[in-house]
């Protein structure tokens, strides 16, 4: 399955319907009032978010999404029937931004959570409303009010308490299956993940925290380098990093520089998740002594002059494994909670590279090619439901 975390989508709420124009007629009083009902309300859009969704790749096959207008009014004082809901279904995680103002509409982060994106046009007035002392047969109704239509960027942000950051190799998809039922790929050659998985570390019954594990970061990756850093979009909701370190590179690299490699990263993504809590956990240490782990470890922590708390783990044989969860268990009930979304576009755009965008789903061809269609479906009240 493709997982698919950013995509524009248009959506246009349904017209009113007209008011009626219309006299009563009865069969001794040719010449009766003004009967004529109102319009029904136009159809709103709405996003519903679901569980058992998380991706956004669904939108790549149906981008516009039109609600119901309102039927006309009839005579005899019958109102129209309102046009129905346009109910999309979107992932937990999902948020909504206004592509045109930029504008954050909503953050969808629990299941039956809904969001109304464009409201329908309320249903026009018959002419039994404009009856009056001085018109007492009026001619006039009301047309009914536009549908409000958009375009929107929705993004999938992950919902996790901790996320794990590391260099490729690191072996953190190793580590959330040592510790969760998550099931990711590993493998000895880098970027082996290509996109998040999320996995739920539970300590005891009713005790749990998600995790999250994201592709590795690399050098450059703010530019793009590797799989860039899109992915790190998926940690800005956790409340804590563990930042997974091998203890023992093959390629002999220094392991304090491989720590400051994705500080680095991390740092250009955003600022906001450099400051957030960040433990050190050193990986693989099955392949030395433990004296020899010992005193790496203590070098490292020198070098890097780290103040935080620092843990060794052998992902590959579950040492320390679960130590280490339950002290993640409970720091978190301590931790802040993640800052919400950013209030415009603008401020959450960082992180989105060209390539990222091709990515990601930001398929500008594609989007003018639908451009036609849209207008067909603009008229079209008989969209298939999703
Ligand atoms: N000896 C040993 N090998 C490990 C350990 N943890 C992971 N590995 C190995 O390291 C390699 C990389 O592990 P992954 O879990 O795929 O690493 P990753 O950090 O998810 O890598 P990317 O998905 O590419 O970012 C695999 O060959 C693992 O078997 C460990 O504790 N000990
Ligand atoms: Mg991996």
């Amino acid at each position: 399955m493709r997982f698919i975390d950013e995509v524009k989508i248009k959506v246009a709420a349904g017209h009113g319907g007209a008011g009626a124009v219309s006299f009563r007629r009865e069969k001794f009083a040719p010449l009766g009032g003004p009967d004529g009902g109102d319009g029904g309300k136009g159809g709103d859009v709405v996003l519903e978010a679901v569980d058992g969704l998380n991706t956004l790749v669904d939108f790549r096959y149906q981008k516009n999404f039109q609600a119901e207008r309102g039927h006309g009014g009839q005579g005899r004082q019958k109102t129209g029937r309102a046009g129905a809901d346009k109910v999309i279904q979107v992932p937990i995680g999902t948020v909504v931004y206004d592509l045109d103002t930029g504008e954050l509409l909503g953050d969808l982060r629990e299941a039956g959570q809904r969001l109304v994106v464009a409201r329908g046009g309320w249903g026009g007035h018959g002419n039994l409303f404009y009856k009056s002392s001085t018109n007492r047969a009026p001619r006039r109704a009301e047309p009914g009010g536009e549908g409000e239509a958009r375009e929107l960027r929705l993004e999938l942000r992950l919902l996790a308490d901790v996320g794990l950051v590391g260099l490729p190799n690191a072996g953190k998809s190793t580590f959330i299956r040592a510790v969760s039922a998550a099931r990711p790929k590993v493998a000895d050659y880098p970027f082996t993940t290509l996109y998040p998985n999320l996995g739920v570390v539970s300590i005891e019954p009713h005790k749990s925290f998600v995790l999250a594990d994201v592709p590795g970061l690399i050098e450059g990756a703010a530019e793009g380098a590797g799989l860039g850093i899109r992915f790190l979009k998926h940690l800005t909701r956790t409340r804590l990093l563990l930042h997974l370190v091998d203890i023992a590179p093959i390629d002999g690299s220094d392991v304090a520089e491989n720590v400051r490699t994705i500080e680095r990263e991390l740092a250009r993504y955003s600022a906001a998740l450099a400051a957030r809590p960040r433990w050190l956990v050193f990986n693989k240490i099955d392949l030395m002594p433990a004296e020899e782990v010992e005193a790496r470890m203590a070098a490292i922590v020198q070098a890097l002059d780290w103040q935080e708390p620092v843990y060794a783990v052998s992902a590959a044989t579950g040492a320390g494994c679960r130590e280490l969860s339950e002290r993640i268990y409970y720091a978190l009930e301590n931790l802040p909670a993640a800052p919400p979304p950013e209030e415009s576009l603008e401020e959450a755009d960082w992180g989105t590279t060209p390539e990222a965008a091709e990515e990601g789903g930001w398929e500008d061809e594609d989007w003018d090619a639908d451009e036609d269609d849209w207008d067909a479906d603009w008229e079209d009240d008989t969209h298939e439901p999703r």
